[in-house]
């Protein structure tokens, strides 16, 4: 088992745990954080059915309550009405401000979770049990918590860092591909962004660690983790270098919110297209060598997953409309679009003086309609 400690200015410091087992003796490890014998499991219809229950069982054994409440699968929950039901059950079981409620699932049921535990009675605590690998190597992990608006991404949160994660890795085996596709494009995402030898141990072994085999997953796992809980440390209001966490997002956001937020394109896809873009929009512009952007779409495409707009089934964009989702990116200022460009593989940066034409150009060449 490895621990991670996230630490940083302006918020208690917390343990993420990764390891084989971790639920296994569940009670002793969310024991220190629970002032009452009580917590409430938040999962999702996908998830609950194949661990909530061996989870709240031990618990129970324990003599901690442990109801479980299930949402609907889906990136459509993390939304004012998953929002409205998971409060509702809140306040249903009675919890109080010594409560600490536990979300069991991957980075949508995490995500609400955690923003409904901010708001609910001012603020109560909250545990991560991720059970993506998204959810293990990114969301779970430094406190952005949030639910959809129709109009952009995580428009609606808060930040409010969790108690405690535990990322089980035995939980991921019941995992669909697809799935783990999605959580290892946040994986890869670390290496182009800031960890050139990290890109080139995965670039080496991916289908390792998409094969979850135990040493590979727990070490892209843990270097994920370690990757962040850095960032974070140093940045946990995305003031400044925490905005590098989001290299691919601007496109992919808009992709996402293009699309209405649904199954046709998952978060990671969106990810991985966002980052494919952000590469060859970066060579386009010279910032780059065209022959790094090749090497990182590759990487990416070899590990299953989409690089380019036109992976996307049935779908088609016009570029204002893209532009117009980026507007509502929460990195732009003053109406202007902020980007994470690169220098090469491992060199990510922030650009603030990125040219709106120059992205509706680009746009266009990437397929989308004028
Ligand atoms: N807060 C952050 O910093 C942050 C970071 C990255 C992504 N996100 C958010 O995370 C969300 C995406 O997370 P995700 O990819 O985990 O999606 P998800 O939570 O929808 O989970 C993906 C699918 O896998 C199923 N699932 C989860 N765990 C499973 C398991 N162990 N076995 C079988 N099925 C399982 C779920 O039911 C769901 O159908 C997006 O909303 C994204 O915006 C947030
Ligand atoms: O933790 C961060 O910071 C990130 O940007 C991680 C992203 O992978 C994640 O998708 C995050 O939710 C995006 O944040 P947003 O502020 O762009 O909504
Ligand atoms: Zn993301």
């Amino acid at each position: 088992m490895t621990t991670i400690p996230v630490s940083g200015e302006g918020f208690r410091a917390y343990d993420v745990e990764v390891g084989s087992g971790l639920t296994s003796d569940i009670a002793a490890r969310v024991t220190p954080f629970l002032k009452n014998q009580r917590t409430l499991i938040i999962t999702d219809s996908r998830v609950g059915p194949l661990h909530a229950g061996t989870l709240s069982a031990a618990l129970e054994a324990s003599g901690i309550t442990a109801p479980v409440v299930t949402l609907p699968a889906g990136e459509e929950t993390k939304g004012w009405d998953g929002l409205k039901d998971l409060t509702d059950a809140m306040v249903d079981a009675g919890l109080d401000r010594k409560d600490v409620v536990i979300a069991l699932g991957g980075g949508v049921i995490g995500d609400l979770t955690g923003f409904a535990a901010s708001v609910y009675m001012r603020g109560i605590d909250f545990i991560q049990i991720p059970t993506t690998v998204l959810a293990q190597v990114d969301s779970s992990v430094g406190g952005k918590t949030a639910i959809d608006h129709p109009k952009g991404k995580n428009l609606i949160g808060a930040f409010h860092q969790p108690r405690l994660v535990l990322c089980d890795l035995d939980l991921l085996k019941t995992l669909p591909v697809r799935d783990i596709r999605c959580g290892y494009a946040e994986v890869i995402k670390y290496g182009l962004l800031g960890d050139r030898a990290f890109f080139d141990w995965l670039e080496a072994n991916d289908q390792a660690v998409l094969a979850l085999e135990p040493a590979a997953i727990e070490y892209a796992v843990s270097r994920s983790v370690e990757m962040k809980a850095e960032i974070v440390a140093a940045d946990e209001r995305e003031g400044g270098q925490r905005a590098l966490l989001n290299l691919g997002h601007t496109f992919g956001h808009a992709l996402e919110a293009e699309l209405g937020f649904g199954a046709t394109l998952l978060h990671g896809e969106a990810v991985a297209i966002g980052m494919g873009m952000a590469f060859r929009y970066s060579a386009r512009m010279g910032l780059c060598d065209q022959a790094e952007a090749d090497r990182a779409v590759a990487a990416i495409a070899q590990a299953g997953l989409p690089t380019h707009m036109h992976h996307i089934r049935n779908a088609a964009f016009a570029a204002d409309v893209l532009i117009k989702h980026m507007g509502h990116d929460k990195k732009a200022e003053g109406g202007k679009l902020v980007f994470v460009l690169v220098k090469g593989i491992g060199e990510a940066f922030v650009a603030k003086d990125v040219p709106a034409d120059s992205i509706r150009e680009f746009l266009i060449a990437e397929g989308a309609t004028a």
